[in-house]
């Protein structure tokens, strides 16, 4: 049995997540392959899951297996710390390597989760509570003023230790609305997260809204190619198309991923980087999007399902019980020259029996 590698393991930025977690690993195996399996939970002995079907084919698994894998966690805080850590090392490895890391969003809940700020005020606030409740207010007041004293050496380990500079930011997908509207998803990263870290501004790449739908989508292709040409963004020696050093995507209820959705002729596009959909079943509907040629390109795929609302299109993007022609969108996210790790919650997974 091979052992995920998550980043919780791996990386050496910060040891939260290890420090908080008891992991045990399993493979998840699917009949379109096979997935290392974390499951990372507070209590192991006490959780669920984890679904097995048949495998169709152990060559293909095996070399799936290397490719995707599975974690799975019990608090959200959890999770958003194991996403921080993984995105903090690749962006030391990528920093180091070529002196550029070049990260994807998507809009949605993921933008949650890579709240690192949040995450460990979070965690003063709970343990001020629990130092002033089990120990008397005055405990509580010691620790706030040390707290607020070494407030800078408290913040989180990323404020310090990214590379910040190195950081080219994109959107998967974007919704044709102003920047500042409520359902632009650059406004929903920017108020979120961006604002909070030290990325340049020259090195977030934001959609065009002053021009159509279609106008954005060709300006924002051809904003990649200068970038490709520039050297900022690489080039899959395998695809051709542009390798993103991480691509951090959400899933809709429905199971789609970016603004590729089910059934849509665009998630068959095969020439273009970023293309356009006026009849997004969900609202807004003109957005643009990266095609799946350039999400299945990328040197790493962070894939954030949380929630019972995703269940089902969990259970059928790893149960793969539908017949081919039949794929949702996060079935499709296959990387052909890199990986991808799933980040879920039991809720998540709750549609799926266990091994
Ligand atoms: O509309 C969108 O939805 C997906 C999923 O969002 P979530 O809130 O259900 O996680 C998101 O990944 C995409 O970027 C966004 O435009």
């Amino acid at each position: 049995m091979s052992t995920a590698t998550g980043a919780a393991a791996s990386n050496s930025l910060s040891p939260t997540t290890s420090r908080r977690s008891s992991p045990s690993s399993r493979i998840l195996t699917t009949p379109r392959g096979s997935l290392s399996c974390r499951l990372l939970s507070s209590s192991p002995s006490q959780s669920p899951l984890v679904p097995v079907s048949a495998m169709a084919s152990p060559g293909a698994a095996g070399e799936a297996a290397s490719r995707k894998k599975l974690l799975i966690f019990d608090a959200e805080k959890d999770l958003a710390a194991s996403l921080a850590e993984h995105a903090a090392g690749l962006s030391e490895k990528f920093a180091a390597e070529r002196s550029a890391f070049t990260v994807v969003l998507s809009g949605g809940s993921l933008i949650k989760a890579l709240r690192f700020l949040d995450l460990l005020e979070n965690e003063h606030r709970t343990f001020l509570a629990w130092l002033s409740r089990d120990y008397g207010p005055g405990r509580g007041l010691i620790y706030l003023f040390i707290f607020w004293h070494h407030r800078k050496l408290a913040e989180p380990p990323y404020l310090e230790a990214v590379d910040w500079s190195r950081w080219h930011v994109f959107w998967a997908d974007e919704r044709v609305v102003p920047k500042d509207h409520a359902d632009s998803n650059y406004k929903l990263a920017m108020d979120e997260f961006l604002s909070k870290v030290p990325v340049p501004a020259n090195q977030v790449y934001a959609m065009n809204d002053a021009l159509s739908v279609e106008g954005a989508a060709d300006d924002y292709e051809n904003c990649l190619k200068q970038l490709i040409k520039n050297g900022v963004i690489a080039v899959s020696p395998v695809t051709g198309f542009p390798k993103f050093d991480l691509m951090l995507l959400g899933m809709g209820p429905d199971g789609h991923i970016a603004s590729l959705f089910p059934g849509h002729p665009i998630v068959n596009e095969n020439q273009k980087l970023v293309t356009c959909v006026k009849d997004s079943p969900k609202p807004p509907p003109e957005r643009i999007t990266f095609t799946f040629p350039v999400i299945n390109s990328s040197a790493h795929i962070a894939l954030m399902v949380t929630g019972a609302g995703k269940a089902g299109a969990v259970h059928k993007a790893l149960s793969g019980n539908e017949s081919s022609s039949d794929l949702l969108p996060v079935e499709m996210v296959e990387p052909q020259d890199g990986e991808m790790t799933w980040f879920t919650d039991k809720p998540a997974m709750s549609m799926l029996s266990r091994i």
